[in-house]
């Protein structure tokens, strides 16, 4: 193994005026794969260019030490780092970005990445931190509140969207196997996704793609790291002043035009299924509840040995996305050890959200049965500070660009139990590519 050089940082953060949006600060001449993005509801932060990187050429990141490579070379960067930073908050001082393959023997390992430049805002504080290398001389300059970088609007041009490992009229069958093994007893629940490439005659602009689904999925997380962009409903964990927190979501049903119920929270009470409203269905899904409670169970479990306490709601709520609704848990507890959020976020991948139960056997099945490597899609993306805190959430609703930004490799998947329907899921994986496929101008 090659060890990496360790750059000695510099970073200093200034507060501003906050502004009316972050992605208005990216300069349009940066490379797409170098925008970085971590914003939801506006707060959050944005970044772009490299001061440092944890994934230096020649060091090989895969393997299943790389969440520890990672956590141990910026527990070194920030040790070595000078940081000024007069505001003290969540995502100021240094910062670096995230993202890490789902698989230990995915090529596409990830890595930390520490941009040269962080924007960031929440609660009305807004902040801009610079970051450079000690030895390097060249002061990365502030953005402008009045910049206005042109990111092109509309429709990719010349986009077209191509089967992936799996096509789509094939799906069925391979989930038609998996309920197989399920009832062979070989697994309780495997998540089986699928890819969808789409095309370009020209670089597709990361920018365009964030502002898109920052709009159209607020609630969501809208991320970029290297390449890989999309708005993910799910936090896998955050940890702030040790005050741990995670949103399980398994569980999804297609949302439709019916009117609202007045409660959307479960009801116990409910004999009969309810198929007029399909945040009902949800709630009495027998299906949907399994698929859930193997999700909670299995990042309850990765979290306990962590944590002095850990409140888990014994029922799910209905989160509301444009397209879908899941069944959602929100697990908070508090730190009992001095993991970081990277850390946390290692001892809980995979979780039963986007693996399977038990683990070691469903992600065998993933690797047999999808046909491809999944990349850095269902793995931790996200952000953590020089104090250990940050978010991490679960890359998923995303595509990952090619090296030249021509192609995106669109990922959708769902949880399979016994009771799994394969023309269902297929339809399921469909829905939940409507995210991307909005982001891309081809409508949802
Ligand atoms: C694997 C995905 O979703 C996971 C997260 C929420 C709901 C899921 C489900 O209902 O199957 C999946 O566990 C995906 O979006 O690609």
């Amino acid at each position: 193994m090659t060890v990496p050089v360790l750059p000695r940082l510099r970073a200093r953060t200034l507060e501003t005026p906050p502004q009316p949006d972050l992605f208005d600060l990216i300069p349009s001449d940066v490379d797409p794969r170098s925008v970085l993005s971590w914003v939801r509801e506006g707060s959050g932060l944005v970044g772009w260019g490299r001061a440092a990187s944890s994934a230096q050429a020649g060091t090989s990141t895969a393997g299943p030490d790389r969440f520890a490579l990672a956590a141990q070379w910026w527990r070194d960067v920030v040790a070595g780092a000078e940081i000024e930073d007069e505001l003290n908050l969540p995502g100021t001082g240094l910062v670096a970005f995230g993202s890490f393959a789902f698989a230990p023997e995915s090529p596409d390992g990830g890595g930390l990445v520490v941009p040269r430049v962080v924007a960031g805002q929440h609660d009305g504080r807004a902040w801009v931190t610079s970051i450079e290398a000690i030895e390097d001389e060249s002061v990365p300059s502030a953005p402008q509140a009045t910049q206005a970088p042109e990111h092109s609007a509309g429709p990719t041009p010349g986009l077209t969207l191509r089967d992936g490992a799996v096509p789509a009229r094939e799906w069925p069958s391979v989930i038609a196997t998996a309920i197989e093994r399920i009832e062979a007893g070989e697994v309780d629940k495997v998540v089986l996704a699928r890819d969808v490439l789409a095309v370009s005659d020209r670089p597709i602009d990361t920018v365009t793609l964030l502002r898109r689904l920052a709009q159209r999925y607020a609630a969501t997380w809208t991320f970029a790291v290297d390449g890989l962009v999309g708005a993910t409903p799910e936090m896998l964990v955050r940890l702030q002043h040790g005050r741990v927190r995670s949103r399980v979501l398994a569980g999804t049903v297609r949302r439709d035009q019916s009117p609202a119920p007045s409660v959307t929270e479960p009801h116990p009470e409910l004999e009969e299924p309810h198929t007029s409203d399909p945040r009902l269905h949800l709630v009495s899904s027998a299906k949907d509840l399994e698929e859930h409670a193997f999700a909670v169970r299995s990042v309850a479990e990765a979290l306990t040995p962590h944590c002095a306490s850990l409140d888990v709601p014994e029922e799910p709520f209905v989160l509301e996305l444009p397209d879908v609704y899941h069944l959602a848990t929100d697990l908070s507890g508090e730190a009992g050890d001095d993991a970081t959020s990277l850390d946390l976020a290692a001892a809980l991948h995979p979780s039963a959200a986007v693996c399977g139960t038990p683990s070691e056997v469903a992600a065998r099945l993933i690797s047999e049965l999808e046909r491809m490597d999944r990349g850095r899609y269902a793995g931790p993306v996200g952000w953590m500070g020089a104090s250990g805190d940050g978010d991490w959430g679960i890359a998923l609703r995303c595509g990952q660009l090619t090296a030249q930004s021509h192609a995106m490799r669109l990922f959708a998947g769902g949880g399979i139990v016994a009771a799994s329907d394969p023309q269902a899921e297929l339809a399921e994986t469909e829905v939940k590519l409507a995210a991307m496929r909005h982001a891309l101008g081809l409508g949802s």
